[in-house]
């Protein structure tokens, strides 16, 4: 039975959901992290949040792992690459906590104009009744700086307008449109931001974005700004902002999101002008309910290996690819195991050409060229993550090209070199989805990639086809198909589809015909 660990709280609706699908779940969301690890030789799939580092140790303990659910947004504590190099697929759960996070921010947002927790601290448990301790600012006509203008930093923007604030979004990812047609203001330059008199953060946590707010950019801000930081901790230089606050430069930051967590002991934590949070930004029920589901759901797609949402780590988004390409990206699977297939040596390149509109899409399906040519020798090991490096890792050449029509709408043809040689395989789809190999190794031909094939190449002299059908009437094969084509130095190539298996006494049989120069055998 296939297992999903679920190493962190998630609501109970997604347990459920995992369970009524009959999956065995082990629920890791009580087990100490260091625990954590002798748990997960046993899991095919992992459900991971924030307090959970998907790093060497975690995906070295997790031998069986094929995918990994991160329910929620932030991937700056998985380890791409190192899953990539595992063949793991790892997906996040983009936007179900993006309102959850947008509303924490707005809550920030108001709590720091304010002194909310200040002012509450001091009724409630000073029992200070003192209105003049307690002045804040207005929003309304002042400056919000939005650093990120993606999913959750577009709609406080939004949120932010409706209270008449002016806001100036920094985004170099987006086209200006995004925000120039909301009637806000785009920059290029980050000094805009800095000049805001509220700023808030609003990106992934990454080498670029990582102390974005320094002491540097600090020193530029208005005196008495505002930051709020719901993204992650390390956004805004912890040191840096704790200097700013001391100095009353910075009048007040509200703070969702620590560069380490459980922040319990943070030095922010000493400070009297800020409002901090224990990273609640996906904490809603509704949040938490529509993410657990929707993690549950991928795990499961997952483990059914019919999709991988929102996949972080494919070298292409299926998403992406127009529908009539699909049938392509089969056939060159196809296409390239069949290359395989018939020239078993240690790959040295593969090559991918394509002519007609799919010339478009040539790099994204390169590596579907190469699970194809790859899984005869590694079989269900190789994916559509790994594939890349395991290319790389054995030193195998990998090249593209578009060429000139040559008489198809759309052709697509791989060419995968071994140590004995190249072998060219040539395929098209006619109407939507009818796929033909129409050429091998020169050799024009025609049939349907599917099934048990021997591909056998000989000298153009008559009797050849009835040697070949003697054989397998011995052997009691059917022949369901027989393609030949040839060419004009006196050679030719017959593809013969066949009912039932071939062995390699047949095979032997057939290599040793007179005529014969080569026989293979491939299933597709
Ligand atoms: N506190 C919490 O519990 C939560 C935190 N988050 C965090 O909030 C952040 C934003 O999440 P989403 O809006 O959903 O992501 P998103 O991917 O929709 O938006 C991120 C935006 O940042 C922009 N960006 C990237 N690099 C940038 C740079 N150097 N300068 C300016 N902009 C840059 C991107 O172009 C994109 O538009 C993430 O770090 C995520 O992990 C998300 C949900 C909950
Ligand atoms: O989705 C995100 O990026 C978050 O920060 C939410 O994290 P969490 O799942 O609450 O640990």
């Amino acid at each position: 039975m296939k297992t999903v660990i679920v190493c962190d709280a998630i609501h109970s609706k997604g347990f459920e959901l995992l369970k009524q699908e009959g999956v065995e779940v082990i629920d890791a969301t009580k087990v100490p992290k260091n625990e954590l690890l002798g748990l997960m030789d046993k899991a095919d799939v992992a459900i991971t949040r924030s307090p959970t580092d998907v790093d060497e140790t975690f995906l070295n303990a997790a031998t069986n792992l094929k995918s990994l659910v991160r329910a929620g947004v932030g991937v700056d504590n998985v380890d791409l690459e190192a899953c990539s190099k595992r063949g793991i697929i790892a997906m996040n759960v983009p936007t179900a906590n993006t309102i959850a996070a947008v509303e924490l921010t707005m809550a920030h947002l108001l709590a720091s104009a304010r002194s909310l927790p200040q002012a509450h601290n001091h009724l409630k448990h000073d029992r200070v009744w003192k209105r003049e301790k307690w002045y804040g600012v207005e929003l309304c006509g002042k400056k919000l700086g939005v650093i990120g203008f993606g999913n959750i930093g577009s709609r406080v923007a939004v949120r932010a307008k409706s209270f008449e604030m002016e806001i100036v979004a920094y985004d170099p990812y987006i086209p200006s449109s995004k925000v120039t047609d909301l009637g806000m203001t785009y920059t290029e330059n980050f000094n805009d931001i800095l000049a805001c008199d509220f700023i808030t953060i609003h990106t992934p946590k990454n080498k670029e974005t990582l102390n974005i707010i320094d002491d540097e950019e600090i020193v530029q801000m208005k005196e008495g700004v505002r930051l709020i930081n719901v993204a992650r901790g390390g956004l805004y230089n912890e040191a840096a902002l704790e200097r700013g606050l001391r100095s009353g430069k910075v009048a007040y930051a509200a703070i969702d999101v620590f560069s380490y967590e459980p922040a319990a002991d943070h030095p922010l934590l000493e400070i009297e002008n800020i409002c901090v949070t224990p990273h609640l930004g996906a904490n809603t029920l509704e949040s938490q309910e529509k993410i657990a589901i929707q993690a549950a759901e991928q795990a499961l797609a997952a483990l059914r290996g019919t999709s991988y949402p929102n996949a972080l780590n494919l070298p292409f988004k299926v998403e992406e690819l127009p529908p009539f390409v699909m049938p392509y990206v089969e056939l060159l699977q196809k296409m390239s195991h069949m290359a395989a297939q018939i020239n078993k040596h240690p790959i040295t390149s593969v090559r991918l050409e394509a002519e007609g509109n799919i010339g478009k899409y040539v790099n994204s399906m390169l590596t579907f060229a190469l699970v194809g040519s790859f899984r005869e020798s590694l079989g269900e090991t190789i994916n559509y993550v790994n594939a890349g490096f395991v290319a790389k890792e054995k030193g195998v050449k990998t090249s593209t090209i578009v060429e000139p029509k040559s008489g198809y709408d759309n052709k697509i043809t791989v060419k995968v070199t071994t140590e004995k040689g190249m072998t060219s395989i040539s395929g098209t789809v006619f109407g939507e989805s009818e796929q033909r190999i129409v050429n091998i190794n020169g050799f024009k031909t025609d049939f349907k990639p599917k099934g048990k094939m021997i591909v056998f190449k000989n000298s153009d002299v008559p009797g050849v086809i009835m040697d070949i059908s003697s054989i397998l009437a011995e052997h009691h094969i059917n022949i369901a198909d027989f393609r030949l084509g040839r060419d004009e130095h006196g050679m030719a190539l017959a593809v013969i589809l066949v009912d039932e298996a071939i062995d390699k006494h047949i095979l032997a049989k057939l290599n040793g015909l007179k005529t014969c120069i080569w026989a293979e055998y491939a299933v597709l």
